[in-house]
């Protein structure tokens, strides 16, 4: 593994020079990689190691959105598409995704079928880490390891038709065959990971609800939310608003931030610019600091893994994600937000 630093500490990480694709080929040649689930991540995972030359097969309940998806993707049913039962037989390694609530619905079927010597692959830390809430423990004889894409499965996919790649974490929880590192970085490669970096099932769990919690998904919202609210109070129009807390960070700032670095975006911005922002980060920091601690520590608890086995194992769960995504749609700013995406030049 390639040692590298990072903003002074040295981790270990696996790059695509040490362990290319060629490699990832030869490890797995002759297993049967069994992706079950076929939503978000499943899709992204088993069309890059089938473009990867890797004999992959979906599970998926038949008569289901999902399984028409895999045919349209190209699976053929009864070749390389079947239903779960028949997938987890096939498979020797077998990739659990199915939403985290569904995996402890589907639990003591995936477990009958982990004779000694195959592999459960999870793309979370969640089901092994909660188990006292899941349930999920392994036999002792399989290998039990994680690749987690730091990114939705949409993204591992485009990123991969792109010839990017998006980086994933791994963790290896059990190595019964003596095999699971190499096993874990080939299916790593496999899936169209740029790069990896290890971690353990637990921090792997905590660092992600911590994340999508927080910045990546509810505190960006919530921020935005807070801004264009104090703006429309003040008499500024809904696009006026829309520009300058969203379309502006998404289209113009954040691709700096990307590219280069938080300071690199500053310094192409005007002075006046950065004399504001360089004062008032640190306020936003510490203003927020207290609700990130309470985040963590409702993490840790497992009270955010709890909440989300209760609400997502409800029979009507979809129906109520979609009511409360409606709700969001349909605010004044997201509704702003799409005449605004409509009048992009590239959307015209
Ligand atoms: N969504 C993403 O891009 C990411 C997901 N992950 C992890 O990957 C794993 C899979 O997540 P997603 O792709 O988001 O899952 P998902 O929520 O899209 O569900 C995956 C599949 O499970 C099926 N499913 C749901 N409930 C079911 C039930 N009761 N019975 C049978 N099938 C059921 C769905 O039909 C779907 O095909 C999870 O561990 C998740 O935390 C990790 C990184 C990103
Ligand atoms: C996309 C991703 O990595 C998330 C936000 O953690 C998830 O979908 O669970
Ligand atoms: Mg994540
Ligand atoms: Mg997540």
């Amino acid at each position: 593994m390639a040692k590298l630093n990072f903003g002074g500490v040295e981790e270990h990480v696996v790059t695509r020079e040490e362990f290319p694709l060629q490699k990832a080929q030869e490890v797995l040649k002759d297993e049967v990689v069994a992706v079950i689930g076929y939503g978000v991540q499943g899709p992204g995972q088993a069309l890059n190691q089938k473009d990867n030359g890797i004999n992959v097969i979906v599970g998926q309940r038949k008569n289901s959105k999902s399984w028409d998806k895999a045919v349209a993707d190209g699976f053929v049913p009864g070749e390389t598409l079947f239903e779960i039962e028949e997938a987890l037989q096939k498979g020797t390694i077998i990739c659990y995704l199915l939403s985290d609530a569904a995996q402890i619905e589907y639990w003591s079927k995936v477990k009958q079928h982990l004779t000694p010597g195959k592999a459960l692959y999870f793309s979370h830390g969640f089901g092994i880490t909660f188990n006292e809430r899941t349930g999920i423990v392994p036999p002792a004889e399989v290998d039990v390891f994680l690749v987690a894409p730091k990114g939705s499965g949409t993204s591992l996919r485009r990123m991969f038709l792109q010839n990017r790649g998006l980086n994933s974490s791994f963790a290896v929880y059990q190595d019964a065959t003596g095999k699971a590192r190499e096993r874990v970085t080939a299916l790593g490669i496999a899936i169209g990971s740029g790069y990896l970096f290890e971690t353990d099932f637990k921090k792997e769990v905590f660092s992600d609800l911590a994340g999508e919690r927080g910045t990546l998904m509810g505190a960006v919202q919530g921020i935005f939310a807070a801004q264009y609210d104090v703006l429309r109070k003040n008499g500024h129009s809904p696009s006026e608003a829309f520009n300058e807390t969203v379309e502006e960070l998404t289209q113009s700032l954040m691709p700096l931030v990307a590219e280069n670095g938080m300071d690199w975006m500053y310094a192409n911005c005007s002075t006046t610019a950065q004399r504001g922002a360089l004062d008032w980060w640190k306020r936003f920091r510490d203003a927020t600091s207290p609700l990130f601690e309470e985040l963590y520590e409702s993490v840790a608890k497992g009270d955010e893994a709890q909440r989300s086995i209760e609400s997502n194992s409800k029979p009507d769960y979809r129906e109520k994600l979609e009511v409360e995504l409606t709700e969001l749609r349909e605010s004044e700013m997201w509704r702003a937000g799409k005449t605004v995406r409509s009048l992009r030049p590239e959307n015209n």
